[in-house]
């Protein structure tokens, strides 16, 4: 399956709007942490129903914040959910960002980047759009350092990449990145049922939700612009 035709199909059933609740617990920290000025152009890759777009334009401070997705329907919603002017979405792919060089101060990324069908070229797109001094803050829960994240791809029908810890550090350089941060958010919000609760649905012990969720949470590397 394609992006295109999964998350159109996510977008129809609104899950655009669940993942914007359960991302929001770390993707917020992560947020709060880019040092976006009065003005900057920013970019949030793989946007699903815009939120980080919308955040950096209120909260952040920015003069112009684009949301990009490769699912049109994607698209629309993230449209309809703000009537600002400086707040735009648009279609497009990871490894052809439709911006010229040196013309975006930030990049954030949520939950999104693995999905590439080719990661590097993702990474060297992202780092020639960048302005000398620019960021991007890559936030992913799927990595291989988290042995929950595993299973996932029997969930989802698109090949998905899932690099360790030091490799998203290794690849972020091979781009010509430095790498000044990577850190793991923990997600202290989602609730976690008492012991006796457990088998749930989703887990099979209380210590792996936990692990999962307070311990690995969101593993957030950032990449500077030469
Ligand atoms: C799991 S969702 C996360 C959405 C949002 N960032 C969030 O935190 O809720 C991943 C999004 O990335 C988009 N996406 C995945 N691969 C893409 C690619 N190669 N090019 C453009 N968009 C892509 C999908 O369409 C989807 O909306």
């Amino acid at each position: 399956m394609s992006v295109r035709e999964e998350f159109d199909e996510w977008a129809a059933e609104g899950r655009d709007r669940g993942m914007e609740e359960r991302h929001w617990h770390t993707a917020k920290h992560a947020l709060a942490r880019m040092a976006i000025e009065e003005g900057d152009t920013v970019l949030d890759m793989g946007c699903g129903s815009g939120y980080a777009a919308r955040a950096m334009r209120e909260a952040g401070g920015a003069g112009q914040a684009y949301g990009l997705d490769g699912s049109p329907a994607m698209v629309r919603n993230a449209s309809a959910y703000t009537d600002d002017a400086n707040t735009g979405f648009l279609v497009g792919d990871f490894e052809h960002l439709p911006f010229e060089s040196d013309s975006v101060d930030h990049v954030f990324s949520m939950e999104a980047f693995y999905y590439a069908s080719d990661p590097m070229a993702a990474l060297e797109e992202v780092r020639r759009i960048l302005r000398p001094g620019g960021t991007f803050y890559c936030a992913v829960d799927f990595h291989a350092d988290n042995p929950h994240t595993a299973e996932w791809t029997e969930y989802v029908d698109i090949e998905m990449t899932r690099w360790s810890r030091k490799e998203y550090r290794e690849r972020f350089r091979e781009a010509g990145f430095y790498v000044v941060e990577q850190d793991t958010i923990p997600d202290r919000e989602v609730e976690i049922p008492p012991a006796d609760e457990f088998p749930t649905e989703d887990w099979e012990t209380r210590e792996a939700m936990v692990e999962h969720f307070r311990e690995h949470g969101t593993l957030l590397t950032v990449g500077v612009a030469p």
